[in-house]
């Protein structure tokens, strides 16, 4: 899909080295991504997918070049950025005692949504979760930690959302249900950043792919992305 790419940037990575202490990973890697914009990261394990996308974030120091917010060094910490990007959080980053509608009733309050009682019982509904509701995450199965950890993403506000591999553990129908909200979400000028090895994602609801296969990776429309994931 494209909802044209003439956009407002939001993101702009600029000669970024990725890696570790004393380990480059790769570099120098430019991208962007503006307003309504739909970039998957697509290589092989080990690439350096996560490694980017955390860079990216400020989660993870760059070896080298910068990565602005709006046209301004990017600070991860400033409230602009912490109010307007969506981070899907790592797995088993639940509060254990918390059960699953405490956390999205929480997510959405700390971001001030006044109806945020129907909005839970929205993503209860949407990812199916509305058994579960009341249980803690250490008595849901793989795949509901991960629509918890997705549920907990999407109900907040964002400009941008930045997704890993959101595809892990979740059925084929969830799945294209998450991507055509995702598209839904780039109508609405909402970016998507996401790591993915998933063709079907790249199909539904991005519009470019960035391969990490060299240094400098490799822009590309998400068809073909979608074609080198199923090479
Ligand atoms: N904390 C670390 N310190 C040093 N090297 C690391 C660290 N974390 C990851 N790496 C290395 O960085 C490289 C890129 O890892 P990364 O997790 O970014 O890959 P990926 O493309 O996201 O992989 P996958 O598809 O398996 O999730 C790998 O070779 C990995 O071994």
């Amino acid at each position: 899909m494209d909802t044209g790419q003439n956009q407002h940037i939001l993101i702009q990575a600029s000669d970024l080295t990725i890696g570790y202490p004393g380990r480059v990973i790769c570099g120098p890697i430019s991208l962007e991504i503006g307003a309504g914009a739909g970039l998957g990261v697509i290589g092989v394990n080990g690439s350096g997918k996560s490694t980017l996308v955390q860079t990216i974030l400020g989660a993870l120091p760059s070896l080298g070049g910068t990565v602005a917010y709006k046209g301004r060094e990017l600070n991860e910490n400033s409230l602009e950025f912490r109010q307007n990007v969506a981070v899907q959080a790592s797995d088993g980053a639940f509060f254990e005692e918390l059960t699953v509608a405490e956390h999205l009733e929480m997510t959405a309050r700390g971001h001030g949504l006044a109806s945020w009682k129907s909005k839970v019982g929205r993503e209860l509904e949407f990812f199916d979760l509305q058994d579960q509701a009341q249980n803690l995450p250490s008595e849901l199965s793989s795949g509901q930690r991960r629509k918890l950890l997705l549920a907990a993403t999407l109900i907040r506000p964002a400009q941008i959302l930045i997704l890993d591999e959101p595809e892990q553990r979740l059925d084929v129908k969830i799945r294209q249900r998450l991507y055509d909200r995702l598209g839904e979400y780039r109508r609405d000028s909402v970016a998507i950043l996401a790591v993915t090895h998933d063709p079907m994602m790249l199909r539904s609801c991005l519009d470019e792919a960035f391969l990490m296969d060299s240094d400098q990776g490799q822009l590309m429309a998400a068809a073909h992305g979608a074609q080198w994931l199923e090479r």
